[in-house]
């Protein structure tokens, strides 16, 4: 699905518009490279992040899980610049239907490989759980710095920006969400 030469065509375009030329030795390779590296960091484009979660095994566990500290590579879609952080998923299971923990990693890494915005990323995490598992409730939070504001514009390195999602018994459950917040932001 990935149009490389054309990625390519505007890289080389890009490289002359800044005044560079595209044809000295340490340039010559990359569009290709910068080709390749958009289908990898893309790649979440071309995959339903939620369909990881469609494997799911029985355990009778309907107490907190969570997984901190998932690392987050995401693409800010106004600049196209990376914005860079952790993401993490706490959720209740029901009725024993439980995901492998690594299917959360793959979750977060699906919808962050896109041009994203950090409130859509945390919003399409915890939906997708709520939709796919069904479980009592969902917190998701992810922080991130976001290089569109280190390295350029307004240039604050070190800001970072938390967003979180919560759904279901979490929204409703004062007590619980305090819990899983207060285990999510214990370093
Ligand atoms: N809400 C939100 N804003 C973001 C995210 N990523 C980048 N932004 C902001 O998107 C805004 C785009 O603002 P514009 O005024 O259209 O663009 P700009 O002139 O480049 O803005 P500056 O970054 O202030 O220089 C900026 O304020 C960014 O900080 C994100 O994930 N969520
Ligand atoms: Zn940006």
């Amino acid at each position: 699905m990935f149009d490389l030469h054309k990625i390519e065509q505007a890289v080389k375009m890009i490289l002359e518009a800044i005044g560079e030329d595209p044809q000295r030795e340490g340039l010559l390779e990359t569009p290709a490279r910068v080709a390749k590296m958009y289908q990898e960091i893309f790649m979440g484009l071309e995959e339903d992040p939620s369909e990881h979660l469609s494997k799911t095994f029985s355990e009778e566990h309907e107490e907190m899980v969570l997984v901190k500290d998932i690392p987050l590579f995401s693409m800010c879609e106004h600049h196209l610049i990376p914005f860079i952080g952790k993401a993490h998923v706490c959720y209740i299971p029901r009725n024993g239907n439980v995901t492998g923990l690594s299917k959360l990693a793959r979750l977060v890494n699906g919808y962050a490989r896109r041009p994203q915005l950090q409130e859509r990323l945390t919003k399409q995490i915890a939906d997708a759980i709520m939709t796919k598992l069904n479980p009592y409730g969902v917190v998701v939070v992810v922080e991130a710095e976001h290089l569109c504001m280190s390295m350029r514009g307004v240039r604050v390195p070190g800001a970072h920006t938390v967003t979180s999602a919560v759904r279901g018994l979490f929204k409703k459950n004062d007590a619980s969400r305090a819990e899983a917040m207060s285990l999510i932001l214990k370093s």
